[in-house]
């Protein structure tokens, strides 16, 4: 095999969600830290990498490939011992891509329009209607749940790595009500439990929910 390695800062969460992938099949990695605050991302030696200048990216050998979606698909189906974490039968793949849509499309746009003014424009007043939105995903999350014990119904698979890394700096704003989101709730109880989820997620989300507690906002 290769050498890997994996462009990101431990603050994104689609950098988290190819780290959960990258652990669950246990396989070697350099990660080299890009650190946004800094605008490394802007510098010359990364837009080789990515044009777009967005983390996470990943070199497997002088393949360069961007978006956590296309990474995490890509690294079960070349070095996956099987294919559970992105099934090749077409129905069960076609589930797990329904949810990476819904990741890449509402989640990381219903997170993205609470944190970036919190973070890029110094505001700390959050609407409530962004709020009430990101209560609308947690309560689409509750209904794929009702199918199975997973996102995509009974097998843990890379829809769950990414929902879980972007849900990790939104409870924050509106914790889960278990009264209300009872498979939901579950759901990530069963995910924290997975071995390497502390280290790939848990432990690397920290830092950024202590930044968004010290921006103290309020909600409007
Ligand atoms: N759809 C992309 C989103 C990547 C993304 O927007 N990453 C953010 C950090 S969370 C970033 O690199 N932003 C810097 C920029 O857009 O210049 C993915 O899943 O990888």
């Amino acid at each position: 095999m290769g050498k890997l390695t994996l462009y990101g800062i431990d603050g994104s969460p689609p950098v988290r969600s190819v780290l959960l992938t990258l652990r669950a099949l246990n396989l070697d990695f350099d990660y080299k830290i890009v650190n946004l605050m800094e605008k490394e991302h802007l510098k010359p030696e990364f837009l080789k990498i990515n044009p777009l200048h967005t983390v996470p990216a990943l070199d497997d050998n002088g393949f360069y490939l961007a978006d956590s979606h296309a990474i995490n698909s890509y690294l079960v189906s070349k070095y996956g011992r099987n294919d559970s974490l992105y099934p090749k039968d077409l129905k069960k793949r076609a589930i797990v891509d329904q949810r990476l849509h819904y990741d890449s499309s509402v989640v990381t746009s219903t997170g993205r329009a609470i944190t970036f003014p919190l973070f890029w424009e110094n505001k700390t007043e959050i609407p409530q209607a962004r709020i009430d939105a990101l209560e609308g995903v947690y309560k689409s999350l509750n209904l794929f749940l009702e199918n199975g014990n997973y996102l995509a119904g009974d097998n843990l698979t890379i829809a769950d790595f990414h929902v879980i890394a972007g849900l990790t700096g939104f409870f924050v704003f509106l914790p889960v009500d278990a009264t209300k989101y009872p498979e939901l709730a579950a759901w990530i109880k069963r995910i924290k439990e997975l071995p390497y989820y502390e280290e790939a997620n848990g432990s690397r989300a920290a830092q950024i929910i202590e930044f968004i507690k010290s921006k103290k906002f309020t909600i409007v």
